[in-house]
């Protein structure tokens, strides 16, 4: 099973590390437009090999796509993070370039794979991938509520002093922060939900850390999040190559699922060989529904400004 990783910067190169040190793939490559750059981090992660006792091969390629042929899924974390004060969508200008001239290039090279984006504005980029490459819509997979699902757990876990493991949460909406919607109401502590014994306030303070967790972090680090990045886009691509046919939340083509028609938007998903195999629909209440149409509605906003790139 091959995996091709186009961007080898932060979250890319993690990506890669999570997925050999778990033997989630037999070869992956990485592609860096900077010259050497991939190549560094492929022989950097292939010197853990030893110690690390993991029989995956990672290697590097500077723009040379032939590397990356016959992959059975391409990672696209290629483009530019933001910075502090920054918004995701503030990324478009830059990234929907770069995001068409690296798919185009390794879907020439890789025409059955399954695509997963991870660029940002995520919910736009997935669009502009599907657009981009005319696939059908279970093959462009858009990396967002699986981290800011992962995110939720952390700050329940937190809040609430429960172990990881015990507490279940789940975020569907847009991967941004006003758009995401932490679903507090389904959130729970081993199948009780949080709600029996937490306050309503608590819960929405939770998921108000949740929604600006990647802002958060990027105040910290002066840079996006790398770490829970790449395990969540290796977690996607275990359930892929490995048929897992897992429920993981993730930016999806809705053709009227949840109401929505020809747009990418977080909702829970079922993952196997095939990518995106069926979207899991449940009833909404009204506060919920309002949330998640308003998020609808910024994502619109949001996809007007690839018109100038896509036509
Ligand atoms: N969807 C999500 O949940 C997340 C999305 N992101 C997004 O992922 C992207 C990457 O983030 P980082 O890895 O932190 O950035 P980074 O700057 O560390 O890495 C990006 C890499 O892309 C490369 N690159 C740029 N243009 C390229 C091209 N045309 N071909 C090949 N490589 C190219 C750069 O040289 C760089 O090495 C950003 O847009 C960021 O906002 C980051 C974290 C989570
Ligand atoms: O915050 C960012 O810009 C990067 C990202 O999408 C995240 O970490 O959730």
């Amino acid at each position: 099973m091959k995996v091709s990783i186009i961007g080898a910067g932060n979250v890319g190169a993690t990506c890669a590390e999570v997925i050999a040190n778990r033997g989630i793939a037999s070869e992956v490559v990485l592609v860096d437009i900077v010259e050497g750059y991939a190549e560094g981090k492929a022989m950097d992660i292939m010197q853990c090999a030893a110690t690390s006792g993991f029989d995956t091969v990672v290697s590097g390629s500077t723009n040379d796509y032939s590397k990356t042929a016959n992959s059975n899924v391409v990672v696209v974390t290629s483009g530019i993070p933001r910075k502090p004060g920054m918004t995701r969508e503030e990324l478009i200008g830059t990234n929907a370039a770069i995001v068409k001239t690296v798919i185009e290039s390794a879907l020439k090279f890789s025409k059955d794979a399954i695509f997963v984006i991870v660029t940002n504005p995520l919910d736009t980029m997935a669009l502009a991938a599907l657009k981009i490459t005319g696939l059908p819509k279970n093959r462009i997979i858009g990396m967002g509520g699986a981290l800011d699902s992962s995110r939720f757990r952390y700050f329940l876990s937190q809040k609430f002093q429960k172990p990881m493991a015990d507490v279940e949460g789940l975020v569907i909406g847009g991967h941004g922060d006003t758009t995401m919607i932490p679903l507090t109401r389904f959130a729970t502590y081993k199948g009780v939900p949080f709600s029996e014994f937490a306050s309503e306030q608590d819960l929405e303070e939770v998921a108000k850390q949740t929604m600006v967790g990647g802002a958060t972090l990027t105040k910290l680090l002066g840079t996006s999040a790398w770490y829970a990045p790449g395990a969540s886009v290796s977690y996607i691509v275990d359930c892929i190559l490995n048929d897992r046919k897992k429920m993981v939340p993730c930016s999806a083509f809705l053709q009227g699922e949840y109401g929505v028609k020809d747009l990418f938007i977080g909702v829970p998903c079922i993952l196997g060989k095939n990518g995106i195999e069926s979207i899991v629909e449940f009833n909404l209440n009204d506060a919920e529904k309002a949330k998640f149409n308003a998020s609808v509605e910024a994502i619109l906003e949001t996809n007007k400004g690839l018109t100038n790139f896509l036509g």
